[in-house]
């Protein structure tokens, strides 16, 4: 049976700005649930982190939650609760919630990590936050028990270090070692490999991988790389000026993308097999949020585009039970549109090779 710990429902988030209101996530409803890993995917300006900052109650001076509900499913100590995240008040989110039953792995390590302050105390501090009641011995014995379950081997010795004394994959291991202090169940991962080296980046998706698979963790997973949750993802989330554009399971993504942002953004992601100079990125930019999107936002930049995208906006597309795509093309009365070759030929080839491993 599944259990969902967080549900969105028409989320609208907008930032006041001196050029006008900035319509940064326009209505976007997607479920997660325990032991499940759902990416949210896009180019940057998107809307993916304006989505999420208020699963954990951050509030800029300037961001308007138009309408929406965020609700979270956890076991508080009185039983199964669920709550609607943006009407909880600032104090119970911050002693309950957050960092404890949801917590967030950011992109620089460095900003999450007091650079003046050893390891084991860092962590040992996200321990008392969650467990005022542990002593001294149970705190320490639950920092040296996290930092191993990062896979550090020598945690005794990397404890009693600082963060500059260890490298970029280490330092992330660490935050994700704070990020399990309160054992939560909702774990939100913001762009957490992007600039470390291809192979780091591995481990730190393995790892984070395991631990959602060991914990039963709901994750979200925040990337504008799509290539880098094709094995970690349950269900992907592409969004595209503050909407979800294309939705379903990792093997529809990434086996029948259906909608022209999709086969961008995977035409973008480097294939080690093709000997490309330079990657293709998608022509043009994102538009300008403070003013009013007529039809389908990505329509200026989508070669595909018929004369309707440019004046209505597309519903969302039945392709399957948990597939979905906001595009034109879609509809019954659209011309039969291919995606790229290039698209195809991977697809293809990706699929050859699932069959030779007999998947
Ligand atoms: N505090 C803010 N004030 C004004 N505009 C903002 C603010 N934060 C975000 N925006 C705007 O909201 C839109 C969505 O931004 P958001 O940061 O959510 O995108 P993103 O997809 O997470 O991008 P990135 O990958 O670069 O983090 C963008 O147009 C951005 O400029």
């Amino acid at each position: 049976m599944s259990q969902t710990v967080l549900e969105i429902k028409n989320l609208q988030v907008a930032y006041q700005t001196e050029h006008g209101e900035v319509q940064a996530v326009r209505g976007i409803d997607y479920q997660v649930q325990k032991g499940e890993t759902v990416a949210l995917v896009g180019e940057s300006g998107c809307g993916k982190s304006a989505s999420v900052k208020p699963i954990m109650g951050e509030k800029e001076a300037n961001q308007v939650i138009k309408t929406g509900e965020i609700k979270f499913t956890y076991q508080s100590k009185t039983g199964e609760k669920t709550i609607d995240l943006l009407k909880v008040n600032a104090k119970v989110m911050q002693s309950q919630i957050k960092g404890k039953e949801i917590a967030m792995v950011f992109q620089d390590p460095m900003t999450s990590l007091d650079p003046t302050m050893k390891i084991n105390k860092q962590v040992a501090e996200a321990v008392k936050a969650s467990y005022p009641d542990l002593n001294k011995l149970q705190v320490k014995q639950r920092v040296l028990e996290l930092i191993a379950t990062v896979g550090i081997q020598n945690a005794e010795v990397v404890q009693e270090q600082y963060p500059h004394q260890l490298s970029g994959g280490m330092r992330q291991r660490i935050v994700i070692a704070i990020a399990l202090a309160g054992n939560p169940s909702l774990l939100i991962c913001d762009e957490p490999t992007t600039g470390l080296d291809v192979t780091i980046q591995a481990k730190i998706l393995n790892l984070i991988k395991h631990i959602q698979k060991s914990r039963k963790l709901a994750v979200i997973f925040i990337t504008h790389n799509l290539g880098v949750v094709a094995n970690i993802a349950t269900f992907v989330n592409v969004m595209y000026a503050g909407k979800i554009v294309e939705t379903g399971t990792s093997e529809d993504i990434f086996f029948d993308p259906r909608h022209p942002y999709t086969w961008g953004l995977l035409t973008a992601v480097p294939d080690v097999n093709e000997q490309v100079k330079k990657l293709p990125t998608i022509a043009g930019t994102i538009p300008n949020l403070t003013q009013p999107i007529v039809g389908d936002a990505f329509a200026p930049r989508n070669n595909y585009a018929l004369k309707i995208d440019f004046e209505q906006q597309p519903p969302m597309f039945r392709i399957n039970q948990h597939h979905y795509a906001a595009t034109w093309l879609l509809d019954k009365r659209a011309p039969r549109v291919e995606m790229p070759a290039l698209l195809q030929t991977r697809i293809a080839k990706m699929k050859g090779a699932g069959e030779a491993d007999g998947k």
